[in-house]
Order: C-alpha cells, then sequence, then structure tokens
C-alpha cells in the first residue's frame, strides 16, 4: 500500500509513504534538463525541465517513484492493482510506458492545466521496462501548488479526475475512497456533542473523542480517510522546519509499522520511506523504515544544465543522537 499527499502552509509540499516488502535499491535521483531523455515510442527529450525524487536507476534510466520538476509539478505512482490496464500502441496518440509517464509529464509541463493538455493526447502504452520488470500496475496522483488530479489508465482508456483531497491511496478506484469521505462527516477534532440523546448525560471522558469512528487499519480506504483527515485538521506552523516536521506527521499517521501487514510467504508490507518534497523550494525530504532522522537533497544545490544523472542512496541506518 502507499499514501500520497499534497500539503500547504506558506510553502507548498508533496510526499508519499511507500508501503512494500522489498526494495529496489531507490536512490534520491536527480535529472538534470540536458539529460538525454529516451522514449520508446516518443520522440527523445534532449532537453527538458530538471526533476528530483526517488527512483530506480537501471540501465541509466530513471524509474521514479515519485518525482517534482524545477517548477514545482510533481507526480506519484502508486498501486492499482488488478484495476490498471495498459494498452497496444494508438497511432493517433502519444504512446508513453507506464515506466516513462512521471519524466514525460514532469519533463515538459510547468502545471497541471498544462498535464492535463499532454493527457488528453496520451495514451499509456503496456510496454515493460525489461523481461525482469515487468508492467507495475499503477495509477497516479499529479498535483501543483493550486491543485491536484488523479490518473488511471483502465480498459476503457485513460480518465482524469479532479482529487479536491489532495490524497490518494490505492484500490477501489479514486471516485469510491472520494465519496466514502462522506461517512465520516461528524468526525471532528473538537470535544464531541452528546447528539446521541437529550434524556442521557453523555459527555466526553477523554480528549480526542471527536475522533472515534475514524478508522485505525492500515486498509487503502481507511488509510484515505486518515491521510484526509489528518490533512485538513492539520495545525502547523509556516517555517519550513514546522511544515516538513508536521508533513512526516501526517504520513505516518497512515504509515505501516513492520508485522502489523502480513503477506503469504512470511513477508510484512511496511514503509519503506516516506517523502516531502517542497514543492516552491525543490527540496526532497525523506525518512527510511529505519532511520527517521530527515535527509534532505536540494535540487538547486546540482548543476541542473549537466547531461548526467545524480543519485543519492539512501542513508537508511538509525542516526541516534547520544548527549552523554
Ligand atoms: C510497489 C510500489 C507501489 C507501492 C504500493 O502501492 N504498494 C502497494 C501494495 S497493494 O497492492 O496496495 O497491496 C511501486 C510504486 C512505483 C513503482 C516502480 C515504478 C518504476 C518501475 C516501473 C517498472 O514497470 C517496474 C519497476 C519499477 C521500479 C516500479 C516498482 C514498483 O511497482 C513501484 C516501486
Amino acid at each position: 500500500m502507499c499514501t500520497a499527499i499534497s500539503f500547504e502552509t506558506k510553502d507548498h509540499y508533496f510526499g508519499r509513504n511507500l508501503d512494500l516488502d522489498v526494495s529496489y535499491t531507490e536512490m534520491v535521483t536527480i535529472t538534470p534538463r540536458n539529460f538525454h531523455c529516451y522514449f520508446r515510442k516518443a520522440q527523445d527529450m534532449m532537453s527538458h525541465y530538471a526533476l528530483i525524487g526517488m527512483a530506480a536507476v537501471i540501465d541509466h534510466y530513471p524509474l521514479y517513484y515519485d518525482a517534482t520538476n524545477e517548477k514545482g509539478l510533481s507526480m506519484a505512482g502508486l498501486n492499482f492493482r488488478g484495476n490498471a490496464h495498459f494498452h497496444r500502441e494508438d497511432p493517433d496518440k502519444d504512446n508513453i510506458a507506464p515506466f516513462e509517464f512521471i519524466p514525460w509529464i514532469l519533463g515538459q509541463c510547468e502545471t497541471v492545466e498544462e498535464a492535463k493538455m499532454l493527457l488528453s493526447k496520451l495514451n499509456l502504452v503496456d510496454i515493460p521496462f525489461s523481461e525482469h520488470l515487468p508492467i507495475a500496475p499503477l495509477h497516479w496522483m499529479i498535483s501543483d501548488q493550486q491543485q491536484s488530479i488523479v490518473v488511471k489508465s483502465v480498459k476503457e482508456g485513460l480518465k482524469v479526475y479532479d482529487n479536491p483531497a489532495g490524497v490518494l491511496a490505492n484500490n477501489p478506484e479514486f471516485g469510491y475512497h472520494l465519496f466514502n469521505l462522506n461517512q465520516y462527516l461528524s468526525v471532528t477534532a473538537s470535544a464531541p456533542e452528546n447528539r446521541f440523546s437529550k434524556q442521557l448525560d453523555l459527555k466526553p471522558y477523554s480528549l480526542g473523542m471527536g475522533g472515534i469512528g475514524l478508522p485505525g487499519d492500515l486498509s487503502s480506504t481507511s488509510r484515505f480517510v486518515r491521510a484526509a483527515f489528518a490533512k485538513f485538521n492539520s495545525a502547523s506552523g509556516s517555517s519550513e522546519a514546522d511544515s516538513v516536521g508536521q508533513f512526516f506527521h501526517i504520513l505516518k499517521s497512515v504509515a505501516q509499522p513492520k508485522g502489523l501487514n502480513a503477506l503469504e510467504d512470511g513477508k510484512f508490507e511496511y514503509t519503506l520511506y516516506s517523502s516531502c518534497c517542497n514543492m516552491d523550494k525543490r527540496i526532497y525530504y525523506y525518512t527510511t523504515y529505519d532511520n527517521s532522522q530527515i535527509t534532505a537533497v536540494d535540487l538547486h544545490a546540482e548543476d541542473l544544465d549537466s547531461a548526467q544523472l545524480v543519485s543519492y542512496p539512501l542513508i537508511s541506518s538509525q542516526q541516534f543522537r547520544f548527549v552523554n
């Protein structure tokens, strides 16, 4: 499972939890403007916007899980198992493989509106990266500083939805998650009032009781609700430290501790990493399951006119700060 959110204080932030049982040795990867970006069925891009995000780099190709470009436009791929469907080549459209989708959009677009224009002539084509890396059944959230959308490719074709919640999880399809929020409309961050019966003397005996009814489990639908509740009720200071800290706290409310989500073969799905990118400053922050210290990589500290990918391996061992 995964959860992605967009979030706003003084600046705008975009990030996600990546929940999985194995790592593909992903690294924080910068694609500078002149990196030769190769597309199987479309024109190569010799120059494009620079990108920063989490990617597995294989055969010199950045396979992005999530990324932000130098204009702030951001995108994350999350599992959409059993529902994602990719198509045969269509001569009337731009044919882009799912693993090329993030560089295709973020390389060329500054805003969600611009992305929508590219999406109107896009066909996500069923080409795997390689024999060893089959097509990942993903759907995507795309956000700029103003709005978010969700893009899915299903049997009927490519679908684009406005995403007023600025949250994405996994199955079922996005419309269900959005409607499902109605179920929780009485949940509140404040003390609840007795609407049960005036004839009974009912009152809160603990703080936090307004949240009773929020689902506590790790299912996709429950994570969507909890992430939305945390995000929309979140009180954050406007400094970078406050905002980034708060962002990770929101993601933690839907993170998966090891062991609580068991797979068949004795493995567990857990939160491998959490990311938070400042869309205005293009700084990519992350924590990993084993290292809760926040590590940061600044897009603008690199030579963005270069043609070489730059990757920073994840710092994934715990950093204890001893004080004696
Ligand atoms: C598994 C992850 C989603 C996490 C998630 O949602 N977990 C759900 C569990 S549940 O299904 O909801 O129970 C997704 C998110 C991005 C993906 C990579 C994208 C690039 C590349 C594309 C290639 O085609 C295949 C290899 C490749 C490296 C991909 C591997 C994997 O697929 C990644 C990591």
